[in-house]
């Protein structure tokens, strides 16, 4: 609906057939955005083909489609048309960033990432909204944040594309640890003290992947962290929250598509690879593979020895 303000035509492709006649059909995604209509130039579709038409195409699946997604749309992708990545998370298998994924199976592309707070009903309601674009080309940087910045929403650009992903990645799974706080009834300073240490486990691992301290502490990272750590809007919190709560893994992870689920062992793997510590994000993944209870986790962050504030 952003994209299609200003534009005549936008095509929204989806991968399942059925979905796509059903937007076509009701003008609206009754299931996960209620009450939220479709612009007019919005042209729904289930052929890929489409992407011929367009100068820049949103990726917007689950982060662990975006691999099968760019393999489907090469045949038809213009040269150099820009593939903006707008899905948050690492790709599990091969311990690969998205950025790297598309650049892979898409060498004609201009690849991009788009990260920030913003959850879709927000953006879709017209309430204000601000987020990172990041491209390596400064000046495909500028042209992609300049053709879709609207009054509401705001795109501020970056060429740190490994800072931005990796924010978008990290703030879901810290989302969930955030979550099991508050669903465990943990209180409010525990809460912040979680957000801040979390934060910290963002930047570590930031540093040690070659990201910007600046786009870190941005609205791909920090902002991003504290609107999904506070908000049981966020899916990557109400899974963290149903599993304070008592729910089990397989329940609370079933329905809804909550990144960090897919994100926390690869998070963790690729820290370990590079010697950092991230004991929160350990803990998150050691609850979702069944290996450590949420009261376990919470007893073994307390018992850690005391340090240095880093
Ligand atoms: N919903 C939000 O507020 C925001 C979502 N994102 C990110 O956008 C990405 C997508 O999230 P949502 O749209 O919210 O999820 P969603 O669950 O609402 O929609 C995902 C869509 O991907 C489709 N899909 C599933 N498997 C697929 C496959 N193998 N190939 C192609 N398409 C497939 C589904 O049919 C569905 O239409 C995620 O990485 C999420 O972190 C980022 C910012 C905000
Ligand atoms: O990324 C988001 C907001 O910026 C959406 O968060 P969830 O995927 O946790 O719902």
């Amino acid at each position: 609906n952003v994209a299609a303000q200003g534009r005549a035509r936008v095509p929204l492709w989806a991968h399942d057939p059925q979905a796509a006649e059903a937007l076509a059909r009701d003008r609206e995604n009754t299931r996960r955005l209620p009450g939220l209509p479709l612009a007019a130039a919005v042209a729904p579709t289930s052929d890929i083909s489409v992407v011929r038409e367009a100068e820049i195409v949103l990726a917007v699946t689950p982060a662990q489609a975006i691999r099968t997604t760019a393999r489907a749309a090469r045949p038809h992708m213009r040269e150099r048309a820009a593939f903006v990545i707008c899905a948050k998370g690492i790709e599990r298998d091969r311990r690969k960033f998205l950025s790297e994924v598309a650049k892979e199976e898409l060498p004609q592309a201009d690849v991009a990432v788009l990260s920030g707070p913003s959850f879709a009903a927000d953006v879709c309601r017209g309430l204000p909204t601000a987020v990172t674009l990041a491209a390596h080309d400064e000046a495909l940087a500028r042209r992609l944040s300049e053709e879709l910045s609207t009054k509401t929403f705001r795109l501020y650009r970056s060429t740190d594309v490994r800072g931005a992903e990796i924010g978008g990645a990290a703030k879901n799974v810290l989302a969930i640890a955030a979550g099991m706080s508050h669903g465990r009834g943990l209180g409010a300073s525990a809460q912040a003290a979680l957000i801040a240490r979390g934060f910290a486990e963002l930047m570590r691992l930031g540093r040690a992947l070659g990201a910007r301290q600046e786009t870190l502490m941005g609205l791909s990272g920090l902002g991003d962290l504290v609107l999904t750590c506070g908000s049981a809007q966020s899916r990557n919190f109400a899974l963290g929250e149903a599993l304070g709560r008592g729910t089990s893994v397989e329940d609370a992870t079933h329905g809804k598509l909550a990144e960090g689920a897919f994100t926390a062992r690869v998070m963790v793997e690729m820290a370990r690879a590079h010697d950092v510590e991230l004991p929160i994000a350990e803990a998150v993944d050691a609850i979702l593979s069944a290996r450590l209870s949420v009261d376990g986790a919470i007893e073994a962050l307390l018992m850690r020895p005391l340090k240095a504030e880093d």
